[in-house]
């Protein structure tokens, strides 16, 4: 069990090489329990490569990872996933022919190795449905439960995504870029869904648009050129000049 006074996901020295291109180098990142923290730097700084290193798309050149007390740096995907770390994609991921409401019940099922087995008492069943109906109602889809994904508005196709990340029963969520693609005018509603998700999952979410990091994040990972530039609470990054130099230029002015 993961104590309250120690980090949820930490990394340590943590890098890749492609070749003799370093696209990470050297991180050092703490994501707390409860954390709403936003990973945010230019176009190619090593964002996305870093998700896949927590995720172990990528296998690390050097450093360690930890999810609570135990280092899962040599632990696949899979075994990380089971054991508490989910993620969602930059590119929407989502059969569009299923419903919100099927989608989650295969996942849940995936989860508890019900999904290679065609037939189940419906006993077994009943909890698995609530479970996604609560579900949806937590991101806010209960209304769209049997609508199928291809209707779906961008943004709640995002918000689907997110729930099937929730399905895993996940401590970590890390979020490449959530909304990405949606409408401004429905990603401060995602954002707030996201805000809301219960306070044991730690949350940690790429972002481009310097308005939802601001507004939704409690702390800020500056990533330039595959290192962390700094880190701190929202006022600290735009406050931090290097910060306003490299990344942020006017924007950070604006939340100063
Ligand atoms: N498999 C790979 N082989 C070689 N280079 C790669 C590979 N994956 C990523 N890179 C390079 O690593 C750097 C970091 O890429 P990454 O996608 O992590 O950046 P990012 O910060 O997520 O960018 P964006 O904000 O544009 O999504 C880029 O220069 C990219 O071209």
């Amino acid at each position: 069990m993961t104590g309250s006074r120690t980090p949820s996901l930490r990394t340590r020295g943590l890098g890749v090489r492609f070749g003799a291109f370093a696209a990470v180098t050297d991180v050092d990142l703490t994501l707390e329990p409860g954390a709403r923290q936003a990973l945010i730097g230019p176009n190619g700084a090593g964002k996305t490569t870093l998700i896949n290193l927590l995720t172990g798309v990528l296998r690390p050149t050097s450093g360690s990872i930890h999810l609570g007390d135990r280092d899962i740096t040599p632990l696949s995907c899979d075994r990380r996933a089971r054991i508490g770390l989910a993620r969602t994609f930059q590119i929407n991921t989502l059969f569009p022919s299923l419903t919100p409401l099927s989608s989650i019940v295969l996942a849940i099922c995936e989860r508890d190795g019900l999904a290679s087995t065609w037939w189940c008492p419906l006993r077994r069943m009943t909890p698995v449905y609530d479970e996604a109906h609560a579900l949806l109602g937590r991101l806010k889809l209960d209304a769209l439960a049997d609508t199928p994904v291809s209707a779906l508005a961008y943004g709640k196709q995002r918000l689907l995504e997110i729930a099937l990340a929730m399905a895993a029963k996940p401590r970590i969520l890390l979020l490449d870029e959530p909304a990405a693609g949606v409408p401004e005018d429905e990603s401060g509603e995602l954002f707030e869904v996201i805000s809301e998700l219960p306070q044991d999952i730690s949350i940690l979410f790429i972002e481009h648009d310097m308005n939802l990091v601001f507004r939704f994040s409690r702390r800020i990972s500056v990533l330039v050129s595959g290192s962390v530039l700094t880190e701190g609470t929202p006022r600290d990054i735009a406050a931090n000049p290097r910060v306003r130099e490299v990344y942020l230029g006017t924007a950070g002015a604006a939340h100063g």
